[in-house]
């Protein structure tokens, strides 16, 4: 239970739901006694009709008042019992709200080496799975328990008093009902886990699968990912089986015990009333009734337990992650306004989940609005600089510096507006093509996003679908080219208005002559703001204040294109190499 204490916060948070939720259970288990009671009487007063001491006339007119009282009771248990669930339920379903609030706003402030750590599945269980079951903790198994005790107190109290050998000898199963069902409900759990897990793999696989279609049509190996499927789904069908079978024992077990308590009542009781231990009949049918609606709150306490303890294996999980203190913190409260000077000073950064050294002893700097070009192989560091500069790692050796001051000591909030990024794989959300654009900057107004769309040269290809720039992207809308996605991604980050702008290689999927245009685009609009670009290309690099080149996160080559095209290295390969293809 010491991991459910977390929720004790949102319990006193709707502390007055709560009680209310808690007295109206009570008032209802109440009236829901006086059933029995009220039955007892009316065959007492059949007995006492039969026996000659009451007229027809009073025991029919005492049997109406009686069930019409049974049905008032009746009503008044009902309509608690709707309220019952309107309170205790329905707080569950805000605690359940407000947990998963909780936990996606912690995972928002995680750094990305957390994600790289954990896998996608891991993280959505948490916010939806275990915070279901949580809430069942939290609403139905608080709910079962007041039910159970009330009805327990109300109920032997009144069975004591009336015939104290009779309620020991029919309490007598109700303890192995509740047992039986606890461990029948424990394998359930376990069987509903396996199920679960199974069915995740078949979704994740048929996921894959479907996000990789065009691979496998083209390499024909349909029939080998049917069989796989196959497989993975006969698994799961033996699996559901398994479960089918021990949720199937449920209810044939609480019939037999329920059963065994009537039989009881029947047996025991009716040789009491020959015995004249008990006075009235109708105390025999009082206590049927009893019997059966003390099962059901006794079978709930085997299943109460079993949603306890799953509840707190879930939460254990939950604050796991709630616990996890993101890497990457804000130390400065107040806003620090960034004009966009950087400056590396012997960087060196090891990739924290890896230990891949992705830089070495780097340094370079580049002044208010200055531009710079990254050059380099495949792996040799560049997107690193670029996100240690938005500090999505905070580095182990060196410094860097925003405006002269180390970027730890600005505000990260700060630090994070004033960067313009658009990635090398430009992801864009399932969304209009505007609101992709839009989510550079939320208040952007229709003519804003036209313009950023046109100096990303994208413009042309928005209003050429039918939709323009409604037309929803993603997994129910239409696809876009690698090109025209990399534009819209830059289109993104130019409606920002940053002080620094951060491309990496995302000119890759463009044409040289789009390449171009946007380059000159660029030119303007980035106009007294630090840019770096990040790319594989001379004709991006050759207009820049400043040229470096990386090989395995060392600074091989700097200077200007001036200069490195006569210096014999890796630019002026490149720049030999381009400019022949270019001849071609
Ligand atoms: N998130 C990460 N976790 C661990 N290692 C990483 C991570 N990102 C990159 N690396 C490693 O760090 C090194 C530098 O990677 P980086 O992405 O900065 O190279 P790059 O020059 O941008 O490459 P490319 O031109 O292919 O984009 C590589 O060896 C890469 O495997």
């Amino acid at each position: 239970m010491k991991a459910l204490k977390h929720l004790n916060k949102y319990f006193y948070k709707y502390r007055y739901r709560l009680i209310l939720g808690i007295i109206i259970t009570v008032v209802a288990k109440i009236f829901a006694l006086f059933t029995p009671r009220l039955i007892g009487k009316s065959i007492n007063i059949i007995e006492a009709y039969l026996e000659g001491t009451k007229s027809s006339n009073v025991a029919k007119s005492e049997l109406l008042t009686t069930v019409l009282l049974i049905l008032g009771a009746a009503l008044v248990a009902g309509i608690f019992t709707f309220l019952m669930r309107q309170t205790i339920i329905n707080v569950s379903r805000f605690i359940e709200f407000d947990l998963k609030n909780e936990v996606y706003k912690h995972y928002q402030v995680l750094s990305l080496s957390f994600y790289k750590s954990n896998r996608t599945g891991d993280l959505m269980n948490r916010i939806s799975e275990d915070v279901g079951k949580v809430r069942m903790y939290a609403g139905p198994a608080i709910m079962y328990t007041i039910n159970t005790i009330t009805l327990f107190t109300v109920a032997l109290t009144q069975m004591i008093s009336t015939a104290p050998k009779l309620t020991a000898y029919v309490m007598l199963p109700l303890p192995i009902l509740s047992f039986v069902i606890y461990k029948l409900s424990r394998m359930i759990n376990l069987r509903s886990k396996i199920v679960q897990e199974s069915l995740s793999g078949l979704s994740s696989f048929t996921q894959e699968q479907f996000s990789g279609i065009s691979v496998i049509k083209s390499y024909t190996i349909e029939n080998n990912v049917n069989v796989e499927f196959e497989d993975l789904s006969a698994s799961n069908r033996q699996k559901q089986i398994d479960l089918a079978k021990v949720q199937a024992f449920f209810f044939p077990l609480m019939i037999l015990l329920i059963g065994i308590s009537n039989l009881l009542v029947i047996f025991i009781g009716g040789k009491q009333y020959i015995d004249g231990e008990i006075t009235n009949i109708g105390t025999i049918a009082e206590f049927i009734i009893y019997v059966n609606m003390l099962t059901w709150p006794v079978a709930t306490i085997g299943w109460v337990t079993s949603i306890i303890q799953q509840a707190e294996a879930s939460q254990k999980r939950i604050n796991e992650f709630l616990e996890t203190e993101p890497e990457i913190k804000n130390t400065v409260e107040n806003e620090t306004p960034i004009e966009g000077k950087i400056e590396f000073n012997n960087v060196t950064f090891i990739y924290p989940d890896t230990n891949i050294v992705a830089l070495k002893d780097v340094t370079f700097s580049l002044d208010v609005g200055e531009k710079l070009a990254i050059l380099g192989m495949t792996g040799s560091g560049k997107s690193t600089i670029l996100d240690l500069i938005g500090r999505l790692y905070d580095v182990q050796e060196g410094t860097i510096k925003v405006d002269d001051k180390n970027i730890a000591e600005l505000n990260l909030l700060s630090l994070r507006e004033s960067i313009g990024y658009v990635p090398q794989d430009a992801f864009l959300f399932s969304d209009s093509i505007k609101n992709n654009i839009k989510f550079g900057k939320e208040d952007a107004t229709d003519d804003e996003v036209i313009e950023a769309a046109k100096n990303a040269k994208v413009h042309k290809n928005i209003i050429g679908f039918k939709n323009g720039y409604d037309t929803v992207l993603g997994e129910r809308g239409i696809t876009l080219s690698g090109g025209q996605k990399q534009r819209v991604s830059i289109a993104r980050a130019i409606i920002k208005s940053p002080e620094i702008l951060l491309f990496d290689d995302c000119l890759s999927a463009v044409d040289t002559e789009t390449e171009e245009k946007i380059l000159n685009n660029l030119e303007r609009v980035s106009k007294n703001k630090t840019t770096i670009i990040v790319s594989h290309r001379i004709s991006s690099a050759k207009n820049a204040d400043k040229i470096i080149v990386l090989d395995d996160g060392k600074i091989i080559q700097s200077g200007t294109h001036k200069s490195l095209k006569k210096i014999e290295g890796y630019y002026k390969d490149l720049y030999d190499k381009q400019r022949s293809e270019k001849d071609l």
